[in-house]
Parts: C-alpha cells; sequence; structure tokens
C-alpha cells in the first residue's frame, strides 16, 4: 500500500507563497498610485485631493476610462450619453419588485447588474470605444437599482431616473422622491469622487481576474461587487454605522466599548488598511465632512463618539480609519439607510472597476497564481459503503 504523505512539500516549486497575496504586483496601471507610508493617492495623475476639489464625478469617470481629463465637449457628451442611459430593462424592474423586500441590497444590486448583462448585446469587447460604452451603461444604471429596490422593499413607488443633471443630483431624486439642494448634491457627488479607485484592492482584483479569462464587463462587475460586499473591504461602511447605533442603543461609553471589542480580539471596523500605514487621505476629507454635516443636522454625539473611537485606536493599537469609518456618519447625517452604504461605494468604484477592466483587455495574460498543497497524497481508495 502506497503511503499517505502530508509533509514532504517541495518549496522551491512555490518561490511566491504569500498570504492574502500581500505586497504582490500582479499588474500595471495607469489607474492610481497609493502611498501608504506618507498617506497619498492618485488617480491618472491628479491629486485626490485636487479632485474633491475642483471634479465632478463624471469627469472623475472620464479620466479612469480614458486616463486623461476631458474637454467641455467631451464632457458634455459623457454626461448626455450617462443620463439618456439610466433607465432599466423592464425585467430587470420586475426582478427588483418581485424579489424579497428583506434580501440584502447589495446582493440584489448584484443580481440586478447581472441581469443587465442578458440585455447588452454579446458582442466581442474588442474596442476601447465599445467597451468605455458598456462601462457608461453599467455606471449609468447603478443608481437606478439602488433607487428602485430601496423605495420597493419600502411600499413606495419607484421613480424614473431624469435624463439630466448629474448622478449624484439624480441618485438623490430617486432615492428620496424630492430634488435635492446644492449642497447634499455635493456631499453625494464628493464622495462618488472619494470611492472611485483604488489600485488592487480585492474587488478590481476580482474584476480584473475575471477580465483576463476574456470574459465579458457585466460577469468582471458582477464578480466585483461580490467581493466589494464583504465587511473586511466596501461593506465596512455599513458595519461602522451599525456600531455606532449599537453605542446610542446600549447608551455605551464608546471608548469602553472599543476596549471590550479589542479585549475579544474583535475587529473595529473602518479601521486598518492593507496599504496605507497612516491616516488615509480619504478618511481625512471625510472627517472634515463628517464634522460639518453632524453640527448641521444635530448628530454631533455621533461625530464625537467617531473621533473617541479613532483617538482609542490609535492609542491601542496604532491604528487609523479608512475610507468606510466617517463615510458612514457622511451617510447617516444625508438620511440614507445603513444598508445602502455599500451600494453607494459600488455606485462609485463601477468606474474604477471598469476603467481597469478597459486597461487589463488592452493587454491581458490569463490571472492564474499557484496554491501550496498542504493535503495529502497517495490515499487509498475506499469504496463507499465501507467508509
Ligand atoms: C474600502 C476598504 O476595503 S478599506 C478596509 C475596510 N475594512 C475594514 O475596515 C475591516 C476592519 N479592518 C481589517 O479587517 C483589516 O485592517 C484589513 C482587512 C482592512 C486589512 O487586513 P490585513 O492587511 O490583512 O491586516 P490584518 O488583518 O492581518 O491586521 C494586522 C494586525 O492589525 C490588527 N488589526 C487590523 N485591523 C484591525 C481592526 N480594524 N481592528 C482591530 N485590529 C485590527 C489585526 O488584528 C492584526 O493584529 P495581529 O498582528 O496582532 O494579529
Ligand atoms: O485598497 C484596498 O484594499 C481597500 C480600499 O481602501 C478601497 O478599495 O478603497
Amino acid at each position: 500500500m502506497a503511503e499517505s504523505l502530508k509533509t514532504e512539500i517541495d518549496l522551491s516549486q512555490y518561490p511566491h507563497i504569500n498570504k492574502g497575496l500581500a505586497g504582490i504586483v500582479a499588474f500595471s496601471s495607469n489607474k492610481s498610485f497609493i502611498d501608504g507610508e506618507k498617506g497619498e493617492l492618485i488617480y491618472a495623475g491628479y491629486d485626490i485631493d485636487t479632485l474633491a476639489e475642483n471634479a465632478s464625478f463624471e469627469e472623475v469617470c472620464f479620466l479612469l476610462w480614458n486616463n486623461r481629463l476631458p474637454n467641455q465637449t467631451e464632457l458634455d457628451d459623457l454626461n448626455t450619453k450617462l443620463q439618456n442611459s439610466r433607465e432599466l430593462p423592464q425585467p430587470v424592474l420586475n426582478y427588483i419588485q418581485n424579489t424579497s423586500k428583506n434580501a440584502e441590497p447589495m446582493a440584489v444590486l448584484r443580481t440586478a447588474v447581472s441581469m443587465l448583462g442578458d440585455f447588452h448585446k454579446v458582442e466581442a469587447d474588442d474596442t476601447e470605444e465599445f467597451r468605455i460604452n458598456k462601462a457608461i451603461t453599467i455606471t449609468a444604471k447603478i443608481p437606478t437599482i439602488i433607487a428602485a429596490f430601496d423605495r420597493s422593499r419600502s411600499g413606495k413607488d419607484i421613480i424614473e431616473p431624469l435624463n439630466e443633471k448629474s448622478t449624484a443630483f439624480n441618485f438623490l431624486y430617486m432615492l428620496n422622491g424630492e430634488e435635492p439642494g446644492e449642497e447634499a448634491e455635493k456631499t453625494m457627488d464628493l464622495c462618488l469622487i472619494l470611492h472611485a479607485e483604488h489600485g488592487m484592492n480585492a474587488s478590481t482584483f476580482t474584476n480584473r481576474a475575471i477580465c483576463s479569462t476574456e470574459s465579458d464587463m457585466y460577469s468582471s462587475v458582477t464578480g466585483a461587487i461580490g467581493a466589494l460586499k464583504g465587511p473586511l473591504h466596501g461593506g465596512a461602511n455599513q458595519q461602522v454605522m451599525n456600531m455606532l447605533l449599537d453605542i446610542d442603543e446600549k447608551d455605551a461609553d464608546p471608548v469602553e466599548y472599543i476596549h471590550q471589542r479589542l479585549d475579544a480580539k474583535e475587529k473595529v471596523m473602518g479601521f486598518g488598511h492593507r496599504v496605507y500605514k497612516t491616516m488615509d487621505p480619504r478618511a481625512r476629507i471625510l472627517r472634515g465632512m463628517s464634522k460639518q454635516l453632524s453640527e448641521e443636522t444635530g448628530h454631533t454625539d455621533l461625530y464625537e463618539w467617531s473621533e473617541a473611537i479613532l483617538e482609542t485606536m490609535k492609542s491601542e493599537k496604532d491604528i487609523d480609519p479608512n475610507v468606510d469609518f466617517f463615510s458612514a456618519t457622511v451617510y447617516y447625517s444625508m438620511g440614507i439607510k445603513p444598508d445602502l452604504y455599500t451600494c453607494i461605494f459600488t455606485m462609485s468604484r463601477v468606474s474604477g472597476w471598469t476603467g481597469h477592466y478597459i486597461e487589463q483587455a488592452e493587454n491581458n495574460r490569463l490571472v492564474r497564481p499557484r496554491a501550496l498543497y498542504i493535503g495529502e497524497k497517495n490515499k487509498e481508495w475506499v469504496p463507499a459503503e465501507q467508509r
């Protein structure tokens, strides 16, 4: 009988074993640069602070799809295309209205985006223009899906998208049933800019891996949504809000609450990052927004607790907040339900994913790493009835 062996592993066959692919450079990209030591973020050449101050989300989309900013005619053209692509095919609307009212919004979004692929002509994605048009279509329809599901599950009429105005304006209009003010539109637009792109994060990696098999853009965005949904990635913003609401409900002291979590070896959502070793520059911007909005809307307690949590995490663990920490209170101050926060992240990040898809498709190689086999070998077959 052959001997079962578990320990004889030839490590020379696996030169780059790295759990979580930490530090592995798998692609080259023009989309973004992160300096994790300094806390810097650049989208296709432009510092995040410059974009936050000057750009619109639509300009950022153009930048991520073309690696350059649009001129006015190109921007007007993109805006028109996005505005004219917002409506959903009727079967997708039917699905949104008929699915469980208790479904997770991110799960509904994932399924609806997958369904959208059934209504786009299946052609070879062989030109950049074709791919950009597909990116426009998907980006334009995601806000409609989110707002339609939220209204439908709340027993409210679904509001048809406008074929004018910005992505931020139209989303808030479809969600709330009334036109947003200038400040609300600006805040949402800024949130979309800040979440658009972030290097080889887990969802972008997933999206590029799917693209690398020469699969279509709907499949890669669907897969990326699945990856973003997890609480270690984009799903953390919702968990941050749940934590703050839990503190409120229990009338707990936020510092004590965090100590208890850390003592129990639990992670505190919205903190830590694989790349940043200092404050995430997006968290820095969102922190200011959170302060201002919480004062304007009478939620200063939530902001103050956030600051107390930040100080505790810094002094106890030397861990800084990431993008998901202060975005939670920003959305809460805007009256948005916590389980929509990761959907709003998706609304923005789809621009980065599709930009990466276009880049990957233009210079593709199948993504296919290896796994170190640590199981047994040479096991003897035993028929089922004898096991
Ligand atoms: C948009 C985004 O995706 S941003 C990230 C959103 N995710 C979160 O906020 C979830 C909470 N954070 C985390 O889980 C992690 O910091 C991650 C997943 C973001 C990064 O993970 P990794 O780079 O793999 O770091 P890892 O999880 O190994 O953490 C390293 C150490 O810091 C600790 N640590 C990291 N983040 C946290 C946290 N949020 N709370 C408490 N401890 C933490 C870990 O326990 C670990 O400690 P140890 O070495 O004593 O075991
Ligand atoms: O870069 C990451 O790993 C996660 C992140 O902050 C993002 O995707 O925005």
